[in-house]
């Protein structure tokens, strides 16, 4: 979640941003609808401050709708399968549409039945995880998701790369509070990152990655050419990182991270990989209980000194986004502007 570190700061009203980012996604190759499911989530991310998954992925997603490696303009096809279960197939386009076009499904039937999965494959997944979980805790249900990505990550114990950085989040409602969320990657860190410290010319903390001879480094760059990321937390996060293959991949009908080839299309970037979202409505177990058990845990937590929960940065910053503007560096602001010609 590195911050830009260079350039003036430029303020931007949200909906300009949207607007802007809509108008160049459209411009290169998305149509209007997925054009604005993506402009409202990159540009959610740029507002909490989430850079890693902000505009400074704009470029990536224009380079690869101009390789001809993700489908701007895809359909996706909800399947109902089971009454807990709805499959999509996003048919190479983007996941966010997919679970825009799938979410009214999923809800009806975690209502009903208590939970409900929701399987997309055949889908692009080029964003942060949470904005995919924390509209469902403000309407009061918890939800678990994840995702696979490309292979950068050494499985722990092993000698080359396999993993993607495959995130897990969750969102669940709390009573008087904004939902608990989190987000991390499996990885010791998200690519994202690894790559704004390369460009900015800064050294990563050790414990990092690797370099390409499997030697630990902590130059980004290294572990960009050659190189490939360390799970988080040693055999922990490793595992946590083979499960989300299975539930994003292999439970989807996804590719593993390991099996897309992209290297006809160059310039793309977005993993073509499968998600998983799990939806529970806790009335069905708890009634109105659950959301204050939430709040429960919250101050138990902060009574024992936990001074900022997961999710609490994005809070603050959303915040300060919604008096002060969406912060962008200028030269990501002249960037886009470029972008949308
Ligand atoms: N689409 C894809 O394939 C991939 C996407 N990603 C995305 O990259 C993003 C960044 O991931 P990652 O770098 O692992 O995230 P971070 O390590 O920055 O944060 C992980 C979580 O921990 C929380 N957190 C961070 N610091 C603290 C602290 N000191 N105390 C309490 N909580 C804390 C964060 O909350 P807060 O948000 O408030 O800082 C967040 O919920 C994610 O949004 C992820 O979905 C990553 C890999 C692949
Ligand atoms: O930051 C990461 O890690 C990724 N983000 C988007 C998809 C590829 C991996």
């Amino acid at each position: 979640m590195s911050a830009p570190t260079t350039g003036a700061v430029v303020r931007v009203p949200f909906a300009e941003l949207q607007a802007l980012l809509q108008a160049i996604l459209q411009r290169h190759g998305c149509s209007a609808a997925v054009a604005a499911v993506l402009a409202h989530n990159c540009a959610s991310a740029q507002r909490d401050g989430a850079h890693s998954h902000g505009v400074f992925r704009i470029p990536g997603y224009v380079s690869t709708l101009a390789s001809g490696w993700v489908d701007g303009q895809a359909e996706p096809v909800v399947s109902d399968v089971a009454s807990g279960y709805v499959r999509v197939d996003a048919r190479g386009g983007f996941a966010q549409p997919a679970l825009a076009a799938a979410r009214a499904l999923l809800v009806a039937k975690a209502r009903a039945a208590g939970i409900a999965v929701l399987a997309i494959h055949n889908s692009h997944h080029f964003a942060a995880l949470w904005p995919d979980v924390e509209p469902f805790a403000e309407e009061g249900l918890v939800a678990l998701s994840v995702v696979n990505s490309m292979t950068c990550v050494v499985p722990h114990g092993a000698r080359k790369p396999l993993f993607g950085t495959n995130p897990i989040a969750f969102a669940a409602p709390c009573a008087g509070l904004d939902p608990i969320v989190f987000d991390m990657a499996t990885s010791a860190m998200a690519h994202g990152d690894v790559q704004i410290a390369a460009r900015a010319g800064q050294r990563l903390p050790e414990g990092m990655g690797v370099d390409a001879s499997g030697q630990p480094t902590t130059d980004p760059q290294a572990i960009l050419e050659g190189g490939a990321l360390l799970p988080f937390g040693g055999h922990k996060g490793s595992a946590l990182s083979m499960m989300v293959e299975l539930l994003a991949a292999a439970l989807t009908g996804g590719h593993f991270s390991w099996e897309f080839d992209w290297s006809g299309h160059p310039g793309a970037k977005t993993p073509w990989t499968g998600q998983l979202l799990i939806v529970i409505d806790p009335s069905k177990a708890e009634g109105e209980r659950f959301a204050q058990r939430s709040r429960e845990l919250v101050e138990q937590m902060q009574a024992v000194g936990l001074n900022r929960m997961p999710g609490e940065r994005r809070y603050r910053e959303r915040e300060v986004a919604g008096r002060e503007g969406v912060a962008l560096s200028e030269q990501e602001w002249v960037g886009l502007q470029a972008l949308v010609g």
